[in-house]
């Protein structure tokens, strides 16, 4: 079945329907991960964003469901060059395109998913929809304007004992399950929705933790957590990844901004004092270094490519926070120092 991916700038794109039929649309964003198709598409942090895998290989190995980092396909559509396993089934005995039916996913192939990433880079982030006809909408919608962590965060206060006595508050603003999974082997975690009561808070916790998410970090939706943290910081170890990253820095007095196209991939090179760490990225928004200035926090890891800020720290306080994912999934475990570094925090043994 022909499907069209129909952009702002007025192309067309015809490629090989599959996935959900229904049309679907978002910001057109690509990564460059050559693997961990399922953990990607998955993670919360890409609602309301279509993706491009520019790899031209995609689903060329079984869906194993246990990878999956949340409960359902978060991607609002994906677009690929040739999706192998499209028609065939894996080990969990679901295809590609029975999965993202399932999972009310639309998905277009046989696009050269290369030329578009080279126009994206160009042009930079750019909105669009796939369609079953060849027929522009009257308006692009900005999806990155929507609510987007109300729609991925969790609704109701959950208590995740590991067996540890540390206490994490833990803010679910989209989180991947990895990032669960591994703040588990230092604490127990109280995991609360991204709206909770936090000024009328009962339990007892050593820090907070806030992890990935979609959309704007200065969304207004997000204003009485960044005034939580805000009060917090004084008090108390707060760390976060990503979203958590950007929600830090606001509410610590600096900015944040839109990329022109983000990072996502698996492969970025991040400096971080003398060292080089290979990290796994995922963000369009990042922090302005240079708002940072009079707030206490530093900048102690930057993108070798473009400078992006990567690692903000507090020059006194145990406040400190990652743009790259330490936690991988899909991605190369250089950086689980970060992990350490928490558990340190809480005056734990590594
Ligand atoms: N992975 C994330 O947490 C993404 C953070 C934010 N939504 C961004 O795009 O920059």
């Amino acid at each position: 079945m022909k499907r069209y991916l129909l952009l702002e700038d007025g192309t067309t794109y015809e490629g090989t329907g599959y996935g959900y039929e229904g049309e679907t649309n978002g910001e057109i964003v690509f990564t460059t991960s050559m693997s961990g198709y399922l953990e990607t598409i998955t993670d919360p942090s890409y609602a309301g964003e279509i993706l491009i895998f520019a790899f031209p290989e995609i689903a060329n190995y079984p869906l194993n469901l246990e990878h999956m980092e949340s409960s359902k396909v978060q991607v609002a559509g994906i677009i690929t060059k040739d999706a192998h396993s499209i028609y065939s089934g894996g080990e969990s005995g679901t295809g590609f395109n029975e999965f993202l039916k399932q999972n009310m996913v639309p998905a277009i192939d046989g696009i050269d998913t290369r030329s578009l990433v080279e126009k994206i880079r160009e042009s930079g982030a750019i909105k669009g929809y796939i369609k079953n006809k060849n027929e522009f909408p009257d308006k692009f919608e900005d999806t990155m304007d929507l609510d987007l962590v109300s729609m991925v965060s969790i609704k109701k206060y959950k208590y995740y004992n590991s067996g540890h006595k540390k206490q994490i508050l833990f803010i679910d603003v989209g989180t991947k399950n990895s990032l669960i999974k591994r703040l588990s082997e230092t604490a127990s975690l109280h995991i609360v929705p991204y709206n909770y009561d936090f000024f009328n808070i009962k339990f007892h916790y050593d820090a907070i933790f806030l992890p990935n998410g979609p959309g704007n970090p200065g969304h207004s939706s997000l204003e009485p957590l960044r005034a939580f943290i805000r009060e917090k910081s004084s008090s108390m170890p707060v760390m976060g990844v990503c979203l958590g990253n950007q929600l830090i820095a606001l509410s610590m007095g600096g900015k944040t901004e839109k990329m022109k196209y983000g990072h996502r991939g698996i492969n970025h090179a991040v400096l971080i004092g003398n060292r080089v760490y290979i990290t796994s990225h995922n963000h369009g928004y990042a922090v302005n270094g240079d708002s940072l200035k009079g707030t206490g926090m530093e900048i102690c890891g930057t993108d070798i490519n473009d400078g992006t800020v990567e690692m903000i720290k507090h020059r006194e306080l145990p406040v400190f926070s990652v743009q790259f994912h330490p936690e991988a999934y899909p991605g190369p475990y250089d950086s689980t120092w970060f992990f350490n570094d928490i558990k340190t925090t809480l005056g734990e043994k590594i």
